[in-house]
């Protein structure tokens, strides 16, 4: 599936691993509905894009991924706009371990909200015409990072749900692909401004720096990069895509069935 032309939307496109997700979509022909809640970063952003790329090509919308009401909306004004969407990367995330239901409201209710909402408008079944559902998790979707239980839950939770969504519509023949992109440490703002995010696990900043260190951190572009493949790649459903500093790989689970 070649990008040229494809119609797609990112949640939380103002900064960060979305805003990179768009520039990379844009760049390779594709028109782009940018959704964030900071209205500012969204709006400054897309005015930045369309002069590069032409206003024709490019729709910020404020909305919280928390409200059904607004991404239903949204997904109204992307259809109205672009005619049909083919590829919806549900990125929006925090991390703060004190608010914890917000983290796990944002970044599994969030994702699985967008993920049904885009499904009634790409299902083939009924009228869409197909494509891509990319969820970032992260590599706390893979395993525990120990300052961070409710984040780790929450990503979890986004690897499971991708997996399954996968696997329900490959049976179904909705026609859409589910895949997963799970990466390790990220400069954005979400890993700058951790401080006062962790909570009751703020004693444990120590270990997760050690980890860090350890594992190296990456930019949003250098992630986005090993990204398209996903993307375009018809084979790649249910995927799980782990994308670290040294490299990349697919995640390969236990089967169930012994
Ligand atoms: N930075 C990192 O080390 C890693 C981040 N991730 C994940 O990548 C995704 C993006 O994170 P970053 O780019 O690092 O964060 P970021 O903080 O740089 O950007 C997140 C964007 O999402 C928007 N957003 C937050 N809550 C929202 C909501 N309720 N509705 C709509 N938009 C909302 C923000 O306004 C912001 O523009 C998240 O899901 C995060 O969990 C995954 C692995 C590593
Ligand atoms: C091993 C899982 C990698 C997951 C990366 C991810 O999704 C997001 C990470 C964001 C930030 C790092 C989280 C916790 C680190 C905590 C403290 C580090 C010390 C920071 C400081 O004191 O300045």
């Amino acid at each position: 599936m070649a990008l040229v032309g494809k119609i797609a939307a990112v949640t939380g496109a103002g900064k960060g691993i979305g805003q990179a997700l768009t520039e990379t979509l844009l760049k390779n022909g594709a028109k782009v509905a940018l959704l964030d809640v900071n209205e500012a970063a969204g709006k400054s952003l897309a005015e930045a894009l369309g002069k590069q790329y032409g206003q024709d090509k490019v729709l910020f919308i404020n909305c919280n991924v928390e409200s059904d009401e607004q991404m239903k909306a949204a997904f109204q004004k992307i259809i109205e706009t672009f005619e049909a969407i083919d590829i919806f990367c549900n990125n929006a995330g925090i991390l703060n371990e004190t608010q914890w239901e917000k983290t796990i409201s944002i970044n599994l209710m969030g994702v699985i909200r967008g993920a049904y909402l885009a499904l009634e408008h790409m299902n083939k079944l009924t009228g869409g015409r197909g494509g891509v559902i990319l969820n970032t998790a992260s590599m706390a979707g893979l395993g525990p990072l120990l300052s961070c239980p409710a984040y780790t839950a929450s990503k979890h939770g986004v690897v499971g749900f991708t997996r399954a969504m996968g696997a329900a519509s490959a049976a179904s023949g909705y026609g859409v692909r589910f895949n997963a992109l799970c990466p390790g440490f990220v400069q954005t703002d979400l890993f700058n401004n951790i401080q006062g995010n962790l909570g009751q696990f703020s004693h444990l900043r120590d270990a997760a720096q050690l980890l860090i260190d350890k594992m190296g951190t990456m930019t949003a572009s250098e992630v986005v990069e090993c990204v398209i493949e996903l993307l375009t790649d018809e084979t790649k459903n249910g995927e799980v895509f782990y994308v670290y500093p040294q490299g990349t790989s697919y995640v390969t689970f236990p089967s169930m069935v012994k």
